[in-house]
């Protein structure tokens, strides 16, 4: 974003103007509460105080009750001080006494501490304060609506993580385009709404900084949707096949297959372990079945090319049998799909899951358990981690949660927030699976089968609701699949 303002100013937008649309934004997004408004700002030493100081001058003008605490101390950018001394009302004196005070008075508090140059943890008494308005916002009477501006204060806009102590917002107005720290939680969790302000920084000077991290939305993939011709053959839309773990536990894949079929693909097949032929020959109608029993099989079952995306994983053990036939899968021409234990199937190893790999198309789908298996590490910055798996393996990784990642080797991540909690539950991965596999053998690239696959699966999560079972994906899909269309 810094280097976007400094190109727009280059372009003549100064930056003192991008202050004055940033904190008139806020202005008008507080004045939307209604009338009554009572408005404690908080301004810091940076330029996000600036908007600050330029919210609490435009509310003022506006007739508005406003008294601003000044934490900025000495020093700030040039036009981070011309705002301060623009702004002419009142101010908080900076004791506990007063600020308990002007806190209890709010109606509206306007959390203009830290932006986008929150550099390290709050302590001390910027630590303070952020808790003492926290506290304010969950008093039972006439608590007071925090706006944040940019950011809540505390969160870091690249990484969603808190730094020691963050703001409770509301409300969050960012300026042009949400940053990762909207998308990924905790910080998505601490914005509230967000609201996006365009501010002048033009589209073009945008899309000239080649932004590699978006927001898992349609307008990343529209293009790349399978679309249906008139007349076309089954064979045109793809044949999905998964691998059935052995007879206690097919049923993963049996969802898996399922979910391909029902997001697209022309046909489908399970490759079944010769123990488990019968199990999932009493449950199967319209996806076939066939003897596969390992990765010798495997290898023989991908030499028909029209099979041409490969699912395997759920529900098979992470040992070196599945590690041989994930090998056969990635060897072959179909693109491949690894889940569960079939992605833990290489722990230890991801610079030989990476040559298996090679330059084929392959997909990975680990939950935060089994990406620390094979990737290592343990919380901490999950886009950036993502990021440094997919490079590491070769293949598009869906680091899976709430707030799933989807990053590709070249560099490229989406983070995905349409996803409901109740989707959090058995069987759910496994459709996930199924409907990128789905999307991979209708000839959709990697990277954007396994984005608009997420996509999917959250938004037919959303349409059925609480108490959702992995079946009702399955049956969810078929309507969920035209509205996806649609979008
Ligand atoms: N295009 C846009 O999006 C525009 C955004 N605007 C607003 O500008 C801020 C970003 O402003 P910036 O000055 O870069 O950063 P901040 O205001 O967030 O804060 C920087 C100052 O805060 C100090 N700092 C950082 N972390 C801490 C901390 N934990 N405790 C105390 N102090 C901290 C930092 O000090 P350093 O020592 O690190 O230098 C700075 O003094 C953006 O968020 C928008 O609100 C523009 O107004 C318009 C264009
Ligand atoms: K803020």
């Amino acid at each position: 974003m810094a280097v976007a303002d400094r190109r727009t100013a280059e372009a003549g937008t100064s930056m003192s103007r991008l202050m004055e649309r940033a904190g008139t934004a806020v202005a008008d997004a507080v004045a939307a509460l209604g009338h009554g408004v009572s408005a404690l700002v908080l301004a810091g030493p940076g330029n996000n105080g600036g908007d600050a100081f330029v919210a609490a001058r435009v509310l003022r003008q506006r007739g508005y009750r406003v008294a601003v605490l000044d934490l900025a101390g000495e020093g700030g950018s040039e036009e981070a001080v011309t705002a301060r001394s623009a702004y002419r009302g009142p101010r908080v004196a900076a004791d506990d006494g007063a600020i308990d005070a002007a806190v209890e008075a709010a109606t509206v508090i306007v959390d203009g501490l830290f932006g986008g140059g929150l550099s390290r943890d709050l302590e001390g008494a910027m630590a303070a304060l952020v808790t003492r308005v926290n506290r304010a916002r969950v008093r039972s009477r006439a608590a007071p609506h925090v706006v944040a501006i940019d950011l809540p204060s505390g969160i870091d806009g690249a990484t969603g993580m808190v730094r020691g102590v963050a703001i409770r917002a509301d409300r969050t107005v960012t300026f042009e385009c949400r940053k990762p720290g909207h998308l990924l939680v905790p910080g998505r969790h601490y914005c509230g709404k967000v609201t996006v302000a365009e501010i002048g920084i033009a589209a073009a000077t945008l899309k000239g900084l080649a932004v590699t991290t978006f927001a898992n939305e349609p307008d990343l993939w529209r293009a790349h949707r399978p679309k249906l011709a008139r007349g076309g053959h089954k064979y045109d839309r793809g044949h999905a096949v998964a691998v059935s773990g052995p007879m206690t536990a097919t049923g993963a894949a049996r969802l898996a297959i399922t979910a391909a079929l029902r997001t697209g693909a022309g046909l489908a097949t399970l490759l079944s372990p010769g123990d488990a032929l019968l199990v999932n020959a009493a449950h199967l109608t319209t996806v076939m079945l066939a003897r596969v029993d390992d990765a010798t099989g495997l290898t023989e079952a991908l030499t028909d090319r029209r099979r041409n995306a490969v699912l395997l994983g759920p529900g098979m053990p992470p040992d070196a049998a599945t590690r041989a036939m994930a090998e056969a899968a990635l060897a072959a021409p179909a693109a491949a799909v690894l889940d569960a234990g079939a992605v833990v199937a290489f722990a230890g190893d991801v610079a030989g899951l990476k040559r298996a790999v090679g330059e084929g198309a392959a997909v990975l789908t680990p939950h935060a358990g089994e990406f620390s298996r094979l990737f290592g590490g343990e919380g901490g910055d999950k886009l950036a981690r993502a990021r440094a798996a997919a490079a590491a393996s070769g293949a598009v990784v869906v680091f899976k949660g709430e707030d799933t990642v989807i990053a590709a080797p070249d560099g490229r991540a989406a983070i995905n927030a349409n996803a409901p909690p109740f989707l959090a539950t058995a069987g759910a991965g496994d459709v996930l699976g199924g409907i990128i596999t789905g999307f991979l053998a209708q000839g959709v690239p990697a990277f954007e089968a396994a984005a608009m696959g997420v996509f999917l699966h959250g938004l037919v999560a959303t349409r059925i609701g609480p108490g959702l079972i992995a079946d009702d994906l399955i049956d969810g899909l078929r309507a969920a699949r035209a509205a996806f269309d649609m979008l």
